[in-house]
């Protein structure tokens, strides 16, 4: 875990999630895409977002088969920020020139990543100057199989990470997760002790799963732990081999949806607000009401 010291304090920010469209086997495309989308994000709304977050795999196809042949080498260590002059990767290359011409903090959805040999579903974070400044690796892979609906199998050629990763901004502590990680509620409540105001978790949930859990899982998330939560998607394409279920979303501590996409592409755009988490933590303070006599803090275990 990347242990950061005491959160910043919480203030007000507007977040933009970009629920990217478009995304084809052709990288450079994908990545101009990107690119031209983060600059229509950072102008098309009334006020200039303080945080952009694009979607899971959003640089190439999503499918097992393809994270081998898309994966780049980031060359990031943990620790400090990450110069991106030194990676070899174009996609981090893009994202760092993103971040720092518009001025803002950047979560870079995820791209496969390569590592050691090993392939990895990454996300990567930049702050206002085009830093890297952590990356989080995808802890859970996405292997289900509902008959005669969806089976799929990230572990074919994924390797899952080993490390639950935050960061810290002008305005909050920020805790990533990507997609399936959502299932994990370990995952966002160790995050949520360690002092995340706000968790943002790129995804990309499918037509099956989609309808039933996407919401569920994220307002579950910010009322079990009095946090604001986020996942991005892609857009739906019924042309790609996978459907993603769209509907990017941010939602309150109190489990309110601030904003929530279609299907298509389309930016939504949600003020955080620190009153709203202050005030349900006070109303209903189950962060204080914890029977760590009668269980664990697992959050202790791993420090
Ligand atoms: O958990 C689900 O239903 C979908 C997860 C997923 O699509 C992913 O991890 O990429």
């Amino acid at each position: 875990m990347s242990l950061l010291s005491k959160a910043p304090s919480f203030r007000s920010f507007t977040l933009a999630l970009i629920q990217l469209g478009g995304i084809g086997p052709d990288k450079p495309k994908n990545l101009q895409h990107a690119r031209e989308m983060i600059r229509q994000a950072v102008t098309g709304h009334t006020k200039k977002p303080d945080l952009i977050v694009l979607p899971e795999c959003f640089n190439s196809p999503y499918g097992h088969v393809h994270f081998p042949v898309y994966a780049e080498n980031i060359g990031y260590t943990h620790g400090k920020p990450y110069d991106v002059s030194q990676s070899q990767s174009e996609s981090v290359k893009m994202l760092s020139e993103a971040a720092k011409e518009a001025d803002i903090w950047l979560i870079g959805g995820s791209i496969p990543e390569l590592a050691d040999g090993k392939v990895y579903n990454t996300c990567t974070v930049y702050n206002p100057k085009g830093e890297l400044v952590t990356i989080h690796r995808k802890v859970h892979l996405f292997d289900i199989d509902i008959p005669g609906k969806i089976t799929f199998k990230e572990s074919e050629t994924l390797t899952g990470g080993t490390s639950i990763n935050m960061f810290d901004t002008d305005f909050a502590r920020i805790g990533l997760g990507i997609c399936y990680d959502v299932r994990f509620p370990e995952l966002t409540m160790i995050a949520a002790r360690q002092g995340c105001q706000v968790l943002i978790y790129p995804g990309a949930f499918n037509t099956t799963t989609g309808p039933l859990h996407w919401e569920l899982l994220q307002r579950s998330r910010a009322v079990d732990n009095q946090v604001f939560f986020s996942m991005c998607s892609p857009a739906r394409d019924l042309t790609a081999g996978y459907h993603a279920w769209g509907h990017s979303m941010a939602v309150d501590p109190m489990g309110k949806i601030l904003g929530e996409a279609a299907e298509g592409e389309e930016i939504v755009y949600a003020d955080v607000d620190p009153t709203v988490l202050e005030n349900a933590r006070s109303g209903i303070p189950v962060t204080v009401q914890r029977r760590f006599d009668v269980y664990p803090d697992v959050s202790k275990l791993l420090s």
